[in-house]
C-alpha cells in the first residue's frame, strides 16, 4: 500500500480526432482534498470517470493506481475503495430519501439490520432524519446533494470522487456542502473535487490542479499558484491631498491616481513590505487614512492560466 490514494502517469484519452487528456500527472496523497479546476470543456468530468472506472483510459496512458490497486489489473479492488458522487444526482425522486439509503444499502449487501443502522446514522449527520420518510422529489437542491454523498457514504468507501458538488446551491448550502467535505476528510477520506468555484479550492483544497488543452497547466498549493501571477499591490488612500502629495513623493514606485487620492504600491504583501512602506511614510510624517493589500486571487491565477497569458514560472513541481 502506498500513501497516495490516487497516482496517475501520462494519463491520456481521445473522443475521435479530439484529444481531451494529453499526458496527465495525478498524485493526491491520503487523508487530503485535491481539486481539479478547468473551464467547461476541459477535461475534468473524463479524468474523474476514468479514476472512477467508468471509462477506459487510452492505451498511451501510464500506470493508474486508486486506493493501491492498478486499475488495469485490479479494477475490482480500486472500485470496492471509492464513491463516485457525480454531477447527475443517483437519487431517485419517486421514493422517500430513507428508500434510497437503504437500496444503497442493498446494493452493497449490507444486512437488513445493518442497512437500517447505517441508513439512520447517515441520514442524522447530513440533517436530514425529519425528511428521511419523504419522497426525495420534494426536497431542495441541497438537501438532494446531502442525500446524494450521505449514498455515496453507504459503502464506507476511503477514496471520493466529487464532481461539481456544489453547482447550482447557494450560498448556505454550499457552506454547508464544504462542511461535510472537510469532516469526511477529518475522518481520514481522501476526497478528488472537480469544481468551477476557485473559491471553492481555494477554501478546501490541500493542492489543486488546473487543467488546460488536455495537460495540467499549474498545480500546487493556493498560495504556491497565486504567487506565480503578478497584480499583488497595497493601496493606499488619503483625504488630505496635501498628505497625498508628500506621500507620493516618499513612495517614488507608486501609480498614483489623483482622482481618488490613492496611490498603489506594488508589493507581495509580506511583513516586510508593508513594514517598508509605512517606515517610509513615517520618515515622511504623513499618514494614510486607509490601507488595504491586494494578493492576486486564484481568479487571477486562473484566467492567466486559462488565457494565453505568458508567465514567468509554474510551480508544477512545488515540494508537497
Ligand atoms: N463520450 C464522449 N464522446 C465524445 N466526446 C466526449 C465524450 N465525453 C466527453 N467528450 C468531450 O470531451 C471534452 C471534455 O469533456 P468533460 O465532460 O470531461 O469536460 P469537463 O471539464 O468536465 O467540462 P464541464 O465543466 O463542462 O463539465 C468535451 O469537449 C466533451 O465534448
Amino acid at each position: 500500500m502506498t500513501d497516495l490514494a490516487i497516482a496517475a502517469n501520462g494519463l491520456r484519452k481521445s473522443y475521435g480526432d479530439k484529444v481531451v487528456l494529453d499526458g496527465v500527472d495525478l498524485a493526491v496523497p491520503e487523508g487530503t482534498i485535491f481539486s481539479l479546476l478547468g473551464p467547461n470543456g476541459a477535461g475534468k468530468t473524463t479524468a474523474v470517470k476514468i479514476l472512477s472506472t467508468l471509462v477506459s483510459p487510452d492505451p498511451g496512458s501510464g500506470r493508474i493506481s486508486v486506493g493501491g490497486h492498478d486499475l488495469a489489473t485490479d479494477p475490482q479492488a480500486a472500485r470496492a475503495a471509492i464513491g463516485v458522487t457525480g454531477q447527475f444526482s443517483a437519487v431517485d425522486g419517486l421514493i422517500t430519501g430513507e428508500e434510497n439509503m437503504l437500496l444503497m444499502a442493498d446494493l452493497h449487501h449490507l444486512s437488513r439490520h445493518e442497512g437500517r443502522r447505517v441508513a439512520a446514522e447517515l441520514l442524522a449527520r447530513f440533517d436530514l432524519t425529519e425528511a428521511a420518510k419523504k419522497p426525495a422529489s420534494t426536497y431542495s437542491g441541497g438537501m438532494k446533494r446531502r442525500l446524494d454523498i450521505a449514498m455515496t457514504l453507504v459503502g464506507a468507501p476511503r477514496i471520493i470522487f466529487l464532481d461539481e458538488p456544489t453547482t447550482g446551491l447557494d450560498p448556505r448550502s454550499r457552506h454547508t456542502m464544504w462542511r461535510i467535505i472537510r469532516e469526511l476528510v477529518a475522518d481520514g477520506v481522501t476526497v478528488f473535487l472537480t469544481t468551477q468555484y476557485l473559491e471553492e479550492a481555494d477554501q478546501l483544497a490541500d493542492r489543486i490542479a488546473v487543467l488546460h488543452d488536455g495537460t495540467i497547466a499549474a498545480q500546487g498549493t493556493a498560495e504556491e499558484l497565486k504567487r506565480i501571477v503578478p497584480g499583488g499591490h497595497v493601496r493606499l488612500r488619503f483625504t488630505d491631498p496635501a498628505a497625498y502629495r508628500s506621500a507620493a513623493t516618499a513612495l517614488r514606485e507608486a501609480s498614483p491616481d489623483d482622482a481618488s487620492l490613492a496611490l498603489r504600491i506594488p508589493s507581495d504583501g509580506s511583513q516586510r513590505a508593508l513594514r517598508s512602506v509605512l517606515d517610509r511614510l513615517d520618515s515622511a510624517g504623513v499618514e494614510a487614512d486607509e490601507l488595504t493589500v491586494h494578493t492576486p486571487d486564484l481568479d487571477d491565477v486562473f484566467f492567466a492560466l486559462t488565457g494565453g497569458v505568458d508567465l514567468p514560472h509554474q510551480p508544477t513541481e512545488a515540494a508537497r
